[in-house]
């Protein structure tokens, strides 16, 4: 029996009768960072719902050693993995204090932390909320709300939490102060990070392995120090016959 926190064996996926992922291996251990990159459309976003069950597939799927697949896993995939989904998803209308209470409601019964240390945590992790706590999410800027997206998902206390593309329309400076905090939170919050994340340098830097996924597949995987090189995040990619350099910010 494997010692991975999740496992995905043959896991297929598919939007009505399109078949967008074609059976993909993945495991993550617990406390480990892992990085999704690949092109557009390369099935990204989907592997992560696909994990938070909330895309049907075949295949199996196994977390902390249970089966999350089929209608009977799905409850319990939403206890144990956090999902901040692109666009981060917060409301507007209610405060950032609201919206984090929200996300502790999804917290798996038997929890044993209060609502209020969850918050104090959250604050610690990321203090500029915690001087925003009474303002509507929706006057936050585009760096604060993924904050609080994370933060909301961390109130359930995920065993694995899922980010899809945490530097959508950040600016540089930004996504850069976000994932020196996203690399501290697997210690501080005993999770483990799947990324989906089209900024490779950055997010090479923080992770422990790297999958590449590119038409549905997985084309390359392993260690991040195998990553740095640029020429191998080209071929991953690209291809081998790729010509044209392709920048590492990619
Ligand atoms: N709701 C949907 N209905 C039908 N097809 C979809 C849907 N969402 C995505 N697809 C298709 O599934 C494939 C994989 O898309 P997906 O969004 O998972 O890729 P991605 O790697 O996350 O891309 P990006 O980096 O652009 O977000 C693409 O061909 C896309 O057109």
């Amino acid at each position: 029996m494997s010692t991975g926190l999740l496992e995905t064996r043959r896991l297929v996926a598919r939007y009505g009768s399109v078949e967008v992922l074609h059976g993909i291996d993945l495991s993550i251990s617990p406390g480990e960072i892992v990085v999704l990159l690949g092109p557009n459309g390369a099935g990204k976003t989907t592997l992560l719902r696909a994990i938070s069950r909330v895309v049907a597939t075949r295949g199996a799927i196994t977390l902390a050693g249970v089966s999350i697949g089929g209608w009977s896993g799905a409850r319990t995939a939403r206890a144990g993995i956090g999902h901040v989904p692109e666009g981060r998803g917060t409301f507007p209308d209610l405060t950032v204090e609201e919206n984090l209470r929200l996300g502790g409601l999804a917290r798996p019964k038997g929890r044993r932390s209060t609502t209020r240390e969850d918050l104090a945590q959250v604050y610690a992790t990321f203090p500029v909320l915690a001087d925003m706590r009474r303002r509507a999410a929706g006057l936050l800027s585009g760096g604060q709300q993924q904050m609080l997206a994370i933060g909301r998902a961390l109130m359930a206390r995920p065993q694995l939490l899922l980010i899809d593309e945490p530097s959508l329309g950040l600016a540089p400076m930004v996504t850069q102060q976000l994932f020196e905090v996203l690399a501290g939170i697997r210690g501080e919050w005993s999770t483990s990070l799947l990324l989906a994340e089209q900024n490779a340098r950055l997010s090479l830097r923080i992770a422990d392995r790297a999958v590449v996924l590119a038409g549905g597949r997985v084309t390359a995987a392993g260690p991040t120090a195998d990553f740095r090189d640029g020429d191998v995040i080209r071929r991953a990619y690209l291809g081998e016959a790729a010509g044209d350099p392709v920048e590492d910010e990619k």
